[in-house]
């Protein structure tokens, strides 16, 4: 290996020179892109331009185009074609000269892939791989692995990116995209993929970063299909809200199931067994039966008054129709299916079509302007009031969840008579708009909105955190697909939902995608190893098919575990103590807790502030309610009376799990009680801090 992590003050290296050299000449080349684009800007293009984009995200990506801190590129290639060496910087974007010649490739690029993938046992036709190493956005240093001659070692970089202090949202990885990531990043679009991950094995990144590439390389038509990303909670979306702005994909869509589904407004909480059973799949046969199973048969014909004159449809004909339309609601060809608003159109329609058929034997030729006005006429559109009733979504979860005749009609065979009356509102609300909706029952009322009317699809959904869906929040993803493909991310060890699946294949046939090849990753990024071991005593208990994660790094001393009999002396100090050094510091304790942990940080002077799902950014001292930790990472973690943790759900030892795997470089564990039973260490002194390396 030859490398100059930093550089020497006496002699130059020459390399760095040429790299600097090179590095002004992409920044130059940068700004004359820019100076281009924006001389097009002046040009009139502008409008143009920003009806495309949208005015606000076109500045934004000039804006970050120009961000000084972000490197041109960040790595090279040195390749051999024929006699003669090919070498590509490769960076966040493609930079060309005023030639169009490349100066920097984009990663997503396919001539950039070898700097991900190549091995020595495998170079594919690399001789040198070279990373750099950036203060700011100055050049300050690289590494080559001569890869053709055997040279192959972990990036020197991989380690300081991951453990440079956080002090905001997450970062991009693209610099250091491991092989075992990028496989997955640059999965083909058609392929759906499941990623079985334990703790930051980089599931979160590699999906953002899955997104961002298959937005490079099907632009065209992803951008009319469009991406979507879900998350689990607003605070995880919002510390992950920048990663695909920075590798220059504005045009992503991020949200929670939650928001996918907030035709109601939320106001109530469901006792776990009713959310359990509102989640359960056989609700949506049950809201399909209550939509379609109403539909009346029709008793007499139908007078339609077709210019002018009036022509009768026989009531056994109006059968046909009726039962012919009620079976395209049920069939499983997509192209076929008949969504329940628009079988009543087509109902009125049906009807219109049967006096203009007997008008054209008659010697009559009615337009099909006549023919759709016949279909409004009141003697039709009543007719369809009657047989096929208009609904609204809301109003049929509501009918479904006061009306007990409803429920038990379209429950018969399903649910049993104490499911029913699980079910039902006690006292029923008068009205829709006063209903009390809690989230799962949002997701029935997307669910029968998507029975009414046909579910815009994405071109590709990344779904994060997946262990935690119910069977109906996965219908409620898999609406939104159409034909497009999916990621799935999640660890079945971090499921703390009470539905959680045992395996994927559950989750993966609710997302209407059953055939998904599951793949594991292992390789944990975050997490150091002697903190991993110590959250790996869990496993057994709580996910014992799981094979363990492995990290990367090992950091002496970044675990302690101390007993306290009371809180706040030792909980300030340890605070003031991680304060007093860069970097994020999380305090995560039983939601409960939030308030007494919140206090007594603010009493000790130190500016804690609560993080709560409002969206708002963590502060750099964050209480973090246990419940709202998935997916987050801190620097430090302080984990405040994991048995609370525990006890605090069903699920609990599932969530102590997710908590105790939050920390990059430090986690402190204070415990007033016992330590739950698979943590307690035949090490641990009473009274004495120690540290399990
Ligand atoms: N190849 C990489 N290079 C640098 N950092 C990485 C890499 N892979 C992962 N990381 C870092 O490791 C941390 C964990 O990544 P991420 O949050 O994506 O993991 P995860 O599998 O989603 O974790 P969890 O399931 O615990 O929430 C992040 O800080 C991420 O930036």
């Amino acid at each position: 290996m030859s490398s100059a992590l930093s550089e020497s003050t006496e002699s130059p290296d020459p390399v760095l020179t040429a790299e600097r050299a090179h590095l002004a000449r992409a920044a130059d080349c940068l700004t004359e892109m820019r100076a281009a684009a924006s001389a097009v800007t002046d040009a009139g293009v502008d409008a143009w331009a920003s009806e495309r984009l949208g005015a606000a995200r076109a500045e934004r990506l000039r804006a970050l185009a120009a961000d000084p801190h972000v490197p041109p590129f960040f790595g090279r290639t040195d390749g051999r074609v024929g006699e003669r060496t090919e070498t590509f910087h490769i960076g966040r974007r493609h930079v060309r000269d005023a030639a169009g010649d490349p100066v920097v490739i984009d990663w997503r690029a396919p001539m950039s892939r070898p700097f991900y993938q190549a091995s020595a046992a495998e170079p594919q036709g690399l001789e040198r791989r070279r990373r750099f190493g950036f203060d700011g956005g100055e050049l300050t240093g690289y590494e080559d692995e001569l890869l053709g001659a055997g040279d192959e070692h972990e990036s020197h970089y991989l380690r300081e990116e991951i453990e440079r202090p956080r002090s905001g949202p997450m970062r991009d990885i693209v610099a250091t995209i491991q092989p075992e990531q990028d496989d997955i990043v640059r999965a083909p679009l058609a392929e759906s993929i499941c990623v079985q991950g334990a703790p930051g094995t980089g599931k979160t990144a590699v999906g953002l970063h899955r997104a961002a590439y298959l937005l490079y390389t099907h632009g065209g038509q992803l951008s009319r299909t469009g991406v979507l990303v879900v998350g689990p909670n607003r605070a995880f979306l919002r510390y992950i809200e920048q990663v695909l702005p920075t590798l220059g994909e504005v045009d992503v869509e991020q949200t929670t199931v939650a928001g996918l589904t907030a035709r109601v407004p939320v106001r109530a909480v469901d006792p776990p067994q009713v959310a359990v059973l509102k989640g359960d799949a056989r609700m949506a046969e049950v809201l399909r039966r209550a939509l379609w199973g109403e539909i009346a048969k029709p008793v007499d014909d139908v007078q339609v008054t077709l210019t002018g004159r009036r022509y009768r449809v026989p009531v056994e004909r109006l059968k046909r129709y009726v039962d012919d339309l009620r079976r395209r609601g049920r069939t499983d060809d997509d192209q076929q299916l008949l969504h329940y608003a628009a079988g009543r159109e087509r109902l009125a329609m049906l009807v219109a079509e049967d006096a203009r058929r007997q008008k054209e034997a008659a010697g009559g030729s009615p337009t099909d302007a006549e023919t759709r006005k016949a279909a409004r006429t009141p003697e039709v559109r009543g007719f369809c009031d009657t047989v096929w009733p208009a609904r609204d979504a809301a109003g049929l979860v509501h009918a479904l969840l006061t009306d007990a005749a409803l429920l038990r009609r379209a429950a018969r065979g399903l649910l049993d008579d104490e499911e029913q009356a699980a079910l039902r509102w006690d006292p029923a609300p008068r009205s829709v708009r006063t209903a009390p909706w809690s989230e799962s029952d949002a997701v029935l009322v997307d669910e029968a909105a998507g029975l009414l009317e046909r579910t815009e699809g994405y071109g590709h959904v990344v779904l994060d955190e997946a262990q935690d869906l119910s069977p109906m929040q996965c219908r409620a993803v898999a609406r939104r697909l159409a034909a497009g493909s999916l990621t799935v991310l999640g660890d079945l060890a971090q499921a703390t939902s009470p539905w959680a699946p045992s395996d994927w294949r559950e989750t993966l046939a609710g997302l209407g995608r059953p055939g998904t090849v599951v793949r594991p990753l292992t390789r944990g990024y975050r997490v150091p190893g002697e903190v991993l071991e110590y959250a790996n005593r869990l496993l057994p208990v709580i996910a014992p098919d799981l094979p363990p994660a492995t990290a990367v790094r090992s950091e002496p001393g970044s675990l302690t575990v101390r007993p306290v009999s009371s809180l706040a002396g030792p909980l300030a100090d340890v605070v003031a103590g991680l304060a007093a050094v860069p970097g994020s510091i999380g305090v995560v304790c039983a939601d409960p807790a939030v308030g007494e942990v919140v206090a007594l940080l603010a009493a000790a002077g130190l500016p804690a502030v609560a993080l709560t799902d409002d969206g708002d950014a963590a502060a750099r001292i964050a209480v973090v309610p246990a419940t709202l930790a998935k997916g987050l990472e801190f620097d430090a973690v302080v984990v405040v009376d994991p048995a609370a943790i525990v006890a605090a759900e069903p699920r609990g030892l599932h969530r102590l799990y997710v908590v105790l795997t939050r920390a990059v470089s430090t986690l402190v564990v204070l415990h007033r009680g016992d330590l739950p039973a698979p943590l307690i260490d035949d090490r641990e002194d009473d009274g004495a801090a120690v540290g399990l390396a």
